[in-house]
């Protein structure tokens, strides 16, 4: 069995390179850049007072000074500034040429068209020109856009951006045991619940998913579901990875030209994990229980499908401590559910029950305590990793 390093990259290796795709501005919350925004123009684009109140020549300080106009975001005071004037200006108005300052109106004392200013304080109240960013400064964030960023892409005045193609991606689960949710089951039926977690996990990630009928639990059914999952970039199975007489999905896909990368790794839960490449799609085999199966989507098919769009993989682990000792481990590393409590260094405290069939558990996990194979026993206090859940 490879180790989940292991297992990581070579399931990374399988993404294709981003395709480029140009799309609205608006419609790019979440898309990864491929190309960098670059700004049509300086921001702010002139001096502009950053407050409600009198713009000024600092050495004329404190008056009397008389008002000579007014200067409105948008509406520029066009005038001359001579010494001993000033302009009654609003935020967000270009800063007369010759003033230096601008005073809030709450310290201004007005008397008729003279105002004084006992004490003007150290802030000048002006956003200088360019403060912000200049005429052909390149914005390539690693990470998804957010909604800070499509504003800040509209203020560079660029209405339109290159964008990573959203991966399509295929979900295949399947077993004569799963009906849909609100079905009735039969005498052992179950609720089939990892197609809409493993579809919602993708789409998180940035994919746009089809999640394909339920297959049976038979080798027609399989393949029928293989060839409807034509055209995506990826194939996510979920189930029938195991060693049973009903897991089918090794076969079918080897029949229908898939070529493995790796079969089974030395991670809990999560063993019986397949990944390789069907065509031009890449493929993952996920485990049927339902925390094995999102277990290995957040740490593959995740990291899978930024690396499509050109995203650093991400689900790096984090630092904190152990809230309790624990025995030696096993042959696999281990991803245990177990609940945060934040700080500086977090305290990771895993539950008892590691079952990877109860979601209700990980219901209750804020975190995976990753705890390496053949790790030692382990005392309270002791350093660990986690994955944020
Ligand atoms: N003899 C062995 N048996 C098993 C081994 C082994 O090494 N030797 N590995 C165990 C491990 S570890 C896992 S994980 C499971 C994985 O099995 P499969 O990937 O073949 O999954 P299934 O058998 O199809 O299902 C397992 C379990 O999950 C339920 N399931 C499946 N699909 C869904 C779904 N869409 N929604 C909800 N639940 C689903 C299914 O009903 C089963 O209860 O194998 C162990 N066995
Ligand atoms: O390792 Mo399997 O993936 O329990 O649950």
């Amino acid at each position: 069995m490879i180790s989940v390093e292991e297992a990581r990259a070579l399931v990374l290796a399988l993404a294709a390179s981003p395709v480029p795709e140009d799309i609205a501005v608006q419609d790019a919350l979440g898309r990864a850049l491929v190309a960098p925004a670059v700004a049509r123009l300086t921001q702010p684009p002139f001096d502009a007072s950053a407050m409600d109140g009198y713009a000024l020549r600092s050495a004329d300080l404190p008056g009397p000074l008389q008002v000579i106009g007014t200067a409105a975001a948008g509406v520029p005071y066009q005038g001359d500034t001579p010494a001993g004037s000033s302009v009654r200006i609003f935020t967000g108005a270009p800063v007369p040429a010759g003033y230096d300052r601008v005073v809030m109106q709450e310290i201004v004392t007005r008397d008729s068209d003279a105002i004084t200013v006992a004490d003007a304080g150290a802030n000048l109240n002006i956003r200088l020109k360019g403060n912000d960013f200049s005429e052909g400064t390149a914005f390539l964030p690693a990470r998804p856009l957010r909604a800070s960023d499509l504003g800040l892409i509209a203020a560079m005045n660029v209405p339109r951006v290159t964008v990573a193609r959203r991966p399509r991606v295929a979900v295949l689960a399947g077993g004569d045991e799963l009906v849909p949710p609100g079905d009735t089951p039969a005498p052992g039926q179950i609720i089939s619940s990892n197609d809409i977690a493993i579809a919602a996990l993708a789409r998180e990630a940035g994919a746009e998913v089809m999640v394909l009928p339920l297959a049976r639990d038979t080798e027609e059914s399989l393949r029928e579901r293989f060839l409807q999952a034509q055209g995506c970039d990826l194939i996510v199975t979920i189930g029938g990875a195991s060693v049973g007489d009903h897991d089918l999905i090794a076969k079918v896909s080897a029949d229908l030209g898939m070529e493995r990368s790796f079969y089974k790794l030395a991670m809990r839960p999560g063993k019986p994990l397949m990944a390789g490449r069907m065509g031009a799609a890449a493929m993952l085999g996920l485990p049927g229980n339902p925390v094995s199966a999102i277990v290995c989507a957040k740490l593959f098919m995740q990291p899978l499908l930024r690396v499509m769009q050109g995203l650093p993989p991400g689900s790096e682990p984090m630092h904190g401590v152990l809230a309790r000792g624990l025995p030696p481990e096993g042959d696999r590393q281990h991803y245990q559910r177990a609940r945060l409590t934040p700080g500086e260094m977090p305290v990771v405290d895993p539950f008892g029950d590691q079952d990877s069939a109860r979601l209700w558990l990980l219901a209750e996990a804020d975190a995976l305590l990753v705890r390496p194979a053949h790790d030692p026993a382990r005392a309270a206090g002791d350093p660990v990793l986690f994955l944020p859940l």
